[in-house]
């Protein structure tokens, strides 16, 4: 769409959830820089009126922000040349029944813009366009069925002239799908699904792997009779949009159930990075990070795009920090691997990837025997698993600054027990079949570090301990500071380049929504949602208490609430006059 490639060039506007179409969540802005971000002041808050996980952020549009929260996915247009009032606001009507088939919290991570219209992914999975200007409905349409367990919290991303939408449900035994509809009606236009038949999947004698043909029928090879039917794949994260060459980039989650015994083979396309051509949804190339997965690690996290020289060579890079705690470089125009390395060193459940170009296992990670669920059993289980369920990293987005080349990662440092047991497939029921719990590494307290990575060696270059998992999406700017929140609720500013912390500020509830940062009459303003939540604010967001509750989240982190209380409010910074 070159009405967006051109606006999210103006560091003024932060026109789409992810900053820009490479997902890099980097700003030219330096009004705010490492020698006064010490400085920073609260210039204004706004509640949001909605309890639960915020998560996402704001987008700015010259004089106007919009606004979303979690479930009822209410959006307010507010216009900031006006005392921030409220030009209009829009509440969908939604069954509460789809709250319990909502995994991880009744999360949303945020709206989209193109064509006049804000593009808004209910949790029920209705996609709406409202009139930018007066929030009316000119279309809505929808992707799922929740009474199945599909349900809606990822962001829309415009391209070109369709909006693409995944969906949510890996915990349902849904057969997850990417999505595109016409921006100007709403029409289907094309839909790809992370396993079936290849007139499914929308792959044709072109698609490769690594470089070489997937060939026919190369999801339907790796599941036993039909159970692709119900093989999750769901596609709940972070898109991003190369436009010279024209590919769409995701991850698909988890395959279903939990339960590794169940479910025989590799299990693809699950747990892969998709690239597909924006127009007809056709894959270019897949690569399975996971193969018969065995601990939900999900591979949903966000493709970032960079250019960057590898031993002398200009490359066109994606850069994905997977939950399963290795951080993938890849060529994006073939998906040739260049770099995958472990970003905490804890993680335990694979010496590491296969680099060898000749070998037969070439691409895979080779599974360590004490962390295999599947080598255990069902009933078995298997303990000191490192990263747990929830990764490395979940959904809290990183960011990448082309000033230091480094891309800079908000991470979980949690390990886990993990005990498969056999569960049966009703439609809409839990299909999860696997009890944890999740606790720091041996001899560890903090459960979160906030790193800068080089995607180009694959090398840890710094590292903040935080107590809890960093569970907000980062933001990196020309004036060399990077910006995180944290689970208790701090905004924190640390240097680009050596981490030092610079500025701290404690908002009124846990920061799990993602840092912005815009320009309004000549000053940069930084922007946070808090609103604690998430998978790992379950328990405090739902009123858990039971420790295995919310898939072994409320024990995990149930010192949380000795910190912070749920609230909606976003809080926007800037320097003294
Ligand atoms: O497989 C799925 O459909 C699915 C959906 C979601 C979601 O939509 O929020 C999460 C997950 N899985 C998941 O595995 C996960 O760790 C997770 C964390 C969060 C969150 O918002 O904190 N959502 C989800």
């Amino acid at each position: 769409n070159d009405e967006l490639v051109k606006m999210s060039q103006n560091p003024k506007d932060w026109v789409m959830p992810t900053g820009d179409y490479a997902n890099s969540r980097y700003s030219k802005l330096n009004q705010i820089n490492a020698q006064n971000v010490g400085k920073l002041q609260v210039a204004w808050t706004f509640s949001t009126g909605v309890l639960r996980g915020h998560e996402g952020g704001p987008l700015i549009i010259g004089n106007m922000m919009y606004v979303h929260t979690p479930f009822p996915n209410k959006v307010y247009a507010i216009d900031l040349s006006n005392e921030n009032k409220i030009v209009w606001k829009y509440e969908p009507k939604q069954d509460p029944n789809v709250i319990p088939v909502m995994c991880c919290d009744t999360v949303n991570r945020g709206l989209a813009f193109g064509d006049g219209k804000i593009f808004l992914h209910q949790a029920d999975t209705t996609l709406v366009a409202l009139d930018v200007k007066t929030g009316q409905v000119a279309w809505t349409v929808k992707n799922g069925d929740p009474s199945k367990g599909e349900t809606g919290t990822s962001a829309p991303m415009v391209v070109k002239d369709k909006v693409l939408i995944g969906i949510s449900g890996g915990e349902f035994g849904v057969q997850a799908h990417m999505s595109a509809y016409d921006i100007k009606t709403g029409k289907l236009a094309w839909r790809g699904y992370s396993e079936g038949p290849d007139n499914q999947l929308l792959v044709d004698d072109k698609t490769t792997a690594l470089g070489k043909p997937i060939g026919k029928d190369s999801s339907l090879k790796t599941w036993q009779g039909d159970q692709w039917k119900i093989g999750g794949g769901a596609t709940w994260g972070w898109i991003s949009y190369d436009p010279e060459l024209n590919l769409v980039y995701y991850g698909s989650g988890n395959p279903s159930t939990w339960n590794p015994k169940q479910r025989p083979g590799d299990n693809k396309w699950s747990m892969t990075i998709w690239a597909r051509n924006p127009d007809t949804g056709v894959a270019k190339w897949v690569y399975q990070m996971t193969p018969h997965d065995e601990w939900d690690y999900d591979g949903v996290n966000e493709m970032i795009l960079s250019d960057q020289s590898i031993n002398g060579q200009p490359r066109k890079l994606l850069t994905h920090f997977d939950r399963n705690g290795l951080a993938y470089t890849m060529d994006r125009t073939n998906g040739e691997l260049l770099v995958a390395e472990k970003y905490d060193p804890k993680v335990n459940w694979t010496s590491g990837v296969d680099m060898d170009k000749n070998s037969p296992t070439y691409g895979r990670p080779k599974v360590l025997d004490a962390a295999s669920t599947d080598k255990a059993g069902e009933d078995v289980n298997v303990k000191g698993i490192c990263p747990a369920a929830l990764g490395t990293k979940d959904e809290q987005p990183a960011a990448y600054s082309p000033d230091t080349q480094l891309f800079y990662v908000p991470t979980n440092h949690v390990c886990m027990d993990y005990e498969p047991f056999k569960v049966s497939y009703t439609a809409g029921q839990p299909y999860v079949g696997a009890t944890l719990s999740m606790y720091p590494p041996a001899g560890e307290t903090h459960m979160g570090n906030f790193i800068a990575w080089d995607g180009k060696t694959g090398k840890i270059v710094w590292s903040n301990k935080e107590q809890f998992s960093v569970w907000s999406g980062a933001l990196a700017t020309a004036g060399g500071v990077v910006f995180y929140g944290t689970l208790e609720g701090y905004l924190k500013a640390v240097d680009a380049k050596s981490g030092k912390e610079l500025y701290k500020f404690k908002t009124p509830s846990g920061i799990i929504g993602n840092v912005t940062t815009y320009e309004n009459g000549g000053k940069q303003y930084v922007a946070v949602l808090s609103g604690v939540g998430g998978w790992a604010g379950i328990g405090l967001a739902a009123g858990l208490t039971d420790p295995t509750a919310g898939l072994g989240a409320v024990g995990g982190y149930a010192a949380l609430s000795n910190y912070t209380a749920l609230g909606g409010t976003l809080t926007v910074f800037a320097l003294p006059n």
